[in-house]
């Protein structure tokens, strides 16, 4: 049984991964909200009124994922809570945040990695990071198509694109809750390739026997 939490810009792949590797491992699962988030749309329109509503928004959601993803132990996450704090804290640096809001967020962040603490299962087994450079991750974007998330809604989102990619590198060296893996998005197109599909999930059934959490004789539960 494995928890895999996956992670990575806006638009590198992650809900499509998460929907094709949870088939293929027979297991469930944890889609972010996005269309049903209410305080997304409004954050787009004017970031600096909600970024710390919308940061509590996905706080509270990516902690009742990861609580029911670590007690089911069956699942796959598109973004989990170990991510929250990328966000909130870009956001912060470029003043969308009062101190009182930062001081708030992280104490928030603090008590529910404490409760998590204090689950019998701690932590994910596996973090997938899928990594893309600016110009797929526009692609992707673009290709997606959330009216709000265009250069032509608000040219500023290039910069704000931009920096999230470089606050990835950091983020992923750091993160040590479960062993890591990374996926290269650029190169390998697991949505157009059924060659680059499998490619990548031998990368990640190599990596979970590699670390005895599948049998060495494992065959998955579906082919497509
Ligand atoms: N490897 C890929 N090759 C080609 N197209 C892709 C690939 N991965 C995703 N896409 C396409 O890019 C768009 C964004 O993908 P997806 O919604 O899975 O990204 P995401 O990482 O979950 O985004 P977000 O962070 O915004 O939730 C979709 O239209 C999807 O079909
Ligand atoms: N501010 C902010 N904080 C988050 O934790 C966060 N997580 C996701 N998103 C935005 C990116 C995509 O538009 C869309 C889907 O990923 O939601 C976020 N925005």
């Amino acid at each position: 049984m494995t928890v895999i939490v996956l992670s990575g810009p806006i638009g590198a792949g992650k809900s499509s991964l998460t929907g094709i590797l949870s088939k293929y491992l027979g297991t469930n699962p944890f889609y972010e909200s996005v269309d049903d988030n209410p305080v997304l749309p409004l954050f787009y329109e004017n970031p600096k009124k909600y970024a710390f509503l919308l940061q509590v928004y996905f706080l509270n959601t990516r902690f009742q994922s990861i609580k029911a993803a670590l007690t089911d132990d069956n699942n796959v996450l598109d973004r989990s809570i170990y991510e929250d704090a990328l966000f909130f804290q870009m956001n912060a640096d470029i003043g969308r945040a009062t101190k009182e809001e930062v001081d708030t967020y992280y104490e928030l962040l603090h008590n529910m990695m404490s409760e998590l603490d204090r689950m019998p299962k701690k932590n994910p087994d596996l973090l997938v990071h899928i990594d893309v450079s600016y110009d797929t991750m526009l692609k992707r974007i673009q290709k997606r198509g959330r009216n709000y998330e265009q250069l032509s809604y608000d040219p500023s989102l290039e910069d704000y694109y931009k920096r999230l990619l470089r606050y990835y590198k950091p983020w992923y060296e750091k993160y040590d809750y479960s062993p890591k893996m990374t996926i290269d998005g650029d190169k390998l197109d697991f949505m157009a390739s059924e060659e680059d599909r499998q490619e990548v999930l031998n990368q990640i059934v190599a990596k979970l026997k590699e670390m005895g959490k599948l049998d060495e004789n494992w065959k998955p539960n579906l082919v497509k």
